[in-house]
C-alpha cells in the first residue's frame, strides 16, 4: 500500500500523464485531480491510481463527408472510454472546433468519477468531432454523424458504450446515431443512445435533466447558508441546454438572473433579465446566442465571471476559471454546470475563499442520472412519467450531495476533493475486487 507520498511521486516521475493525451491541458488536469484525490485517500493503491490515468480503449478516426458545395471533407473524430468496470461506459459526444484527444480523455474520466459518484452502474466515457456545428447545414451535421457512428460501430453497443447529448449535440444529433446504428443491426435498438427525442424512445425530463440537477444542489448549498432562493442573484455562462435550463429552473424559485453570457457576447440587467423571453430569443438567433437581446445592458463577456450576484454558474467550457481570474470572482456559491470549469491552480485560491464550490461531477451529474433512467427504460420497454423521473432524480441528487459534504466535513476536504474522492474510490474498490484492473 502507498503512501500519499509515494502515490504522489509515482505519477509524477515514475509515471507521468501518457504522451498520447498529455498534449491537452485538459487531460493534465484530470491527472493533476487525481494526484490530490491520491493524497487525500492514502488507502487507494498508486498502481490503482496510475492505472486510472489511462482510459480503457480511445478509438481516432477519420470522418469523411460530402459537403454541400461537393467537395470531401474530412474531419476528426474521437471515442475514449475511460471505464468499462462498473458496467457498459457513457458520456455524452461533443462537436466543437477544439476537441482533440486529450480533452476527450479528461472528459470520460470526469465520467467515470461522476457515475461513481451517482451509483450509476456506468463506467465514463466521452466523444467529440473537431469542428464547428455553427457553420454546418443540417445536412452536413446529418452526414457527420451517419459516419462517426458507422466509424466507431466497432466499440458502442446498449451493454458497452452508450452515447448522449453534449456541448454542440443535441435530440436530433442522437436520432441519427439511433437510426444508424439500427440499421446496421437490423432492428430498432434505442438503448444504444440517450438523450433521444421522447417520441424515439427518450425520456421525459432528460433535456432539462443537467439544469435541474444543478438547481437541486444550488438549493441545498442555499439552505445550508441559510440563504433563501427569492434573495438571490445568478450569473449564468453558457446559455445553451445546461445555461437556459439552469436559468429557468432558478426563475421559477424567484433567483434573479443577472446576466448570461454565451460564445459570442455576453448581456446584464441588474433588476433582473427576462429570462422566458431570452430563451426565445436565442432559439430564433441564427447562432442561438444571447447578444444584442433587446432591454439588456452588452458587457464584455471578460467582466461576465467577476459579475457580483450570490450564485455563478459556469456552462459553457472547461478551465475558464483560473489562476488570473479567480481572485476576481465575486458570488456565494460557485455551481459548476460545465465539465472542468475550474483549474487546480484556481481551486487553491478558492479554498482560501469562502465560495461554496459544488464542483462538476456532483453539481451535473443530473444528466447522465436521467439518462441511467432512459436506458433502463428502453432496456424495460416500460416508461415513466415526468413526475417519477423528476422525483427520483431529486431523491439521487440529494443523497450524492449530502455524501459529498459529509465526507468533506468529516475529512475536512473541499467540496471538490470529496466528490471526487468518492468517484474514484468506487471505481478502484471495483478494480481492485475483480483483481486484474479492468
Ligand atoms: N448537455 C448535458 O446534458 C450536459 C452538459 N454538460 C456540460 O455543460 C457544458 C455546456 O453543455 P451544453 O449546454 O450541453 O452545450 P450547448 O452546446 O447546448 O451550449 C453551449 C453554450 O456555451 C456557449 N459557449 C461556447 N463557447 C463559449 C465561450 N468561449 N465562452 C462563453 N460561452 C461559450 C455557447 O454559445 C452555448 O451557449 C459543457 O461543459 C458540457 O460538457 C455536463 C453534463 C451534461
Ligand atoms: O447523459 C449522459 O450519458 C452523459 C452526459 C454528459 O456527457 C456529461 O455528464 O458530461
Amino acid at each position: 500500500m502507498a503512501t500519499p507520498a509515494v502515490a504522489t511521486k509515482l505519477l509524477e516521475s515514475k509515471y507521468p500523464p501518457v504522451t498520447l493525451f498529455s498534449s491537452s491541458p485538459t487531460y493534465q488536469m484530470a491527472c493533476q485531480q487525481l494526484r490530490v484525490v491520491a493524497e487525500a485517500m492514502p488507502d487507494i493503491p498508486a498502481d490503482i491510481i496510475e492505472r486510472l490515468t489511462i482510459p480503457k480503449r480511445s478509438l481516432v478516426v477519420a470522418v469523411p463527408i460530402r459537403m454541400d458545395d461537393g467537395h470531401v471533407h474530412t474531419f476528426v473524430g474521437f471515442r475514449v472510454q475511460h471505464s468499462l468496470t462498473s458496467g457498459a461506459s457513457k458520456g455524452g459526444l461533443r462537436y466543437a472546433p477544439h476537441v482533440d484527444l486529450g480533452e476527450v480523455a479528461a472528459l470520460s474520466m470526469w465520467m467515470s468519477w461522476k457515475c461513481g459518484i451517482m451509483n450509476l452502474p456506468f463506467g465514463g466515457a466521452k466523444g467529440g468531432i473537431a469542428c464547428d456545428p455553427s457553420l454546418l447545414s443540417v445536412g452536413e451535421k446529418e452526414r457527420l454523424t451517419r459516419r462517426f457512428t458507422e466509424e466507431v460501430q466497432t466499440i458502442i453497443g446498449p451493454r458497452t458504450d452508450v452515447m448522449a447529448p453534449d456541448m454542440g449535440t443535441d435530440e436530433q444529433t442522437m436520432a441519427w446515431i439511433y437510426d444508424t446504428y439500427s440499421m446496421k443491426v437490423g432492428y430498432a435498438c434505442p438503448e444504444i443512445v440517450t438523450g433521444k427525442p421522447v417520441d424515439l424512445g427518450g425520456c421525459v425530463g432528460r433535456r432539462e435533466a443537467t439544469g435541474r440537477g444543478v438547481v437541486y444542489c444550488i438549493l441545498e448549498a442555499l439552505k445550508e447558508l441559510d440563504l433563501r432562493p427569492e434573495q438571490s442573484t445568478a450569473v449564468i455562462q453558457g446559455f445553451g441546454n445546461v445555461g437556459s435550463v439552469t436559468s429557468e429552473e432558478l426563475v421559477k424559485l424567484g433567483v434573479k438572473i443577472v446576466a448570461v453570457g454565451d460564445r459570442y457576447g455576453a448581456v446584464r440587467d441588474l433588476h433582473g433579465l427576462d429570462i422566458p423571453a431570452l430563451v426565445k430569443y436565442a432559439a430564433a438567433h441564427p447562432q442561438k446566442s444571447v447578444v444584442n437581446f433587446p432591454d439588456a445592458e452588452a458587457i464584455d463577456p471578460a467582466e461576465l465571471l467577476a459579475t457580483p450576484c450570490t450564485i455563478l454558474v459556469p456552462a459553457a467550457l472547461e478551465r475558464v476559471i483560473t489562476a488570473e481570474n479567480a481572485g476576481k470572482l465575486k458570488c456565494r456559491i460557485l455551481a459548476e454546470g460545465a465539465n472542468g470549469p475550474t483549474t487546480p491552480d484556481a481551486d487553491a485560491i478558492l479554498a482560501k475563499t469562502d465560495i461554496y464550490v459544488i464542483p462538476d461531477v456532483l453539481c451535473n451529474a443530473g444528466g447522465v442520472t436521467v439518462s441511467y433512467f432512459e436506458w433502463v427504460q428502453d432496456l424495460q420497454q416500460f416508461m415513466w412519467s415526468e413526475q417519477q423521473v423528476n422525483e427520483k432524480l431529486h431523491e439521487l441528487m440529494v443523497a450524492s450531495f449530502n455524501k459529498v459534504r459529509k465526507l468533506a466535513r468529516d475529512r475536512n476536504l473541499t467540496n471538490r476533493t470529496a466528490a471526487l474522492s468518492l468517484g474514484v474510490l468506487k471505481v478502484a474498490l471495483e478494480k481492485q475486487k475483480r483483481g486484474l484492473f479492468p
